[in-house]
């Protein structure tokens, strides 16, 4: 005899975000998935949709379309009108705009997650004290929100949403008040943590490094829409949008292949190993693996050689990126010993040369 239809059977285990949201004249329209035990990173520019993707999750912004279901139950369903208000859900968070209670103590801030669900005083202060241990705050404990630094209290928070044993995790940004140093330790605290955290985690970053250290996978989001996601590793090669190439420190030309031409939209032309594609493109290339030389060179194992103009000088940590303007445009890291002897200045006309083999070509979705 089969049984009544269970909220098991509404969705997979982990987070299923098919979601529309409109806020005034912004929409976000994703269809987002997070396995269980899986972190993934939510990236994008200023006002992609990021902070209202984990709103939406949490329930702090209804949908305006779609459904969100965690492990098989429905958080949000606009058709049917189903909603789990946020404090319904098992959903640890840290937002920016989510601030701790002022009136109770740090480490009444941090039980107050054990307590919600179910946990007695005693063990909740207990789970809350080991939190703000590992977390370095123990000292903080009996301190109110008010007495603390932003970083202090962005930890608290941080060892609030951990302590609750949640289903889900949302961090926006959970490291970003935080100094250098102490964003160092504790963005391994939290890889740590994250690494034996069973639910889907979705965590906002505008850190690249910090998106490859903690995440499984990269989730791109421009306008309010996904335009990349994918391994880290496969992102890092492969961006698919202007934004991701800057990111991860590429230059990124659109274009169309021909053999093992390609023509760039914006002008010029670039010989690239034979790769089968045909039509648009995309060509990727690392700022190091190109050559400045003050004449044409001469060198036949080279396949693309072209004029630039140097437009601008970055010193980085140990080489100084060069802003050329060309066909096409490319930025392209030296060492400064280079600079120095090939006196290089703004308005200087220089050659670049890349080999075929540096060139990463892939369709354009
Ligand atoms: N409460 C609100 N009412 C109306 N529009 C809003 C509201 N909150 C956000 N928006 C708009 O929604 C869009 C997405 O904002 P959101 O904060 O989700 O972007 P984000 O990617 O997190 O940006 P940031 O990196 O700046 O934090 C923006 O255009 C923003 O102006």
């Amino acid at each position: 005899m089969s049984g009544p239809r269970t909220d098991a059977l509404a969705g997979p285990p982990g987070l299923v975000l098919d979601a529309r949201v409109t806020r005034g004249a912004f929409t976000l329209d994703v269809d987002v998935r997070v396995a269980p035990g899986e972190v993934v990173a939510v990236l994008g520019p200023n006002g992609a949709g990021k902070s209202t993707l984990l709103s939406a999750a949490a329930g702090l912004v209804p949908l305006t379309g779609g459904r969100a279901v965690l492990d098989g139950r429905v958080l949000d369903d606009a058709r049917t009108g189903t909603f789990l208000e946020p404090a319904d859900r098992p959903v640890g968070f840290v937002f920016q705009s989510y601030r701790l209670f002022p009136h109770l103590s740090v480490l009444d801030n941090v039980a107050f997650s054990p307590r919600a669900r179910g946990a007695g005083r005693t063990r909740a202060r207990a789970v809350a004290r080991d939190w703000l241990d590992r977390l370095g705050l123990a000292d903080l404990a009996s301190r109110r929100p008010g007495d603390l630094s932003g970083g202090q209290a962005q930890r608290v928070a941080l060892a609030r949403a951990l302590a609750g044993a949640p289903d889900l995790l949302l961090l926006d940004e959970p490291l970003a008040a935080l100094d250098a140093r102490t964003r160092l330790d504790v963005q391994s605290e939290l890889k740590r943590h994250l690494a034996g955290f069973a639910g889907p985690c979705l965590v906002v970053t505008h850190d690249p490094l910090e998106a490859l250290m903690l995440a499984d996978r990269l989730l791109v989001l421009e306008g309010g829409r996904v335009v990349q996601e994918g391994a880290p590793a496969h992102v890092a090669r492969r961006p698919a949008t202007e934004y991701v190439a800057r990111l991860v420190g590429l230059n990124l030309y659109a274009g169309v292949a021909d053999g093992d031409a390609v023509h760039l939209d914006g002008g010029g032309m670039l010989v690239v190993p034979d790769h089968g594609e045909r039509g648009p493109v995309l060509v990727a290339l690392r700022p190091s693996a190109v050559v400045v030389s003050p004449h044409r060179p001469d060198v036949s194992s080279v396949r693309n050689t072209w004029p630039a103009t140097v437009v601008g000088l970055t010193m980085l940590t140990d080489r100084v990126r060069l802003d050329l303007a060309g066909e096409p445009s490319a930025l392209v890291d030296v060492t400064p010993a280079a600079v120095a002897e090939l006196g290089l200045a703004p308005g200087d006309r220089v050659w670049l040369s890349a080999k075929a083999t540096e060139l990463e070509v892939y369709a354009r979705g």
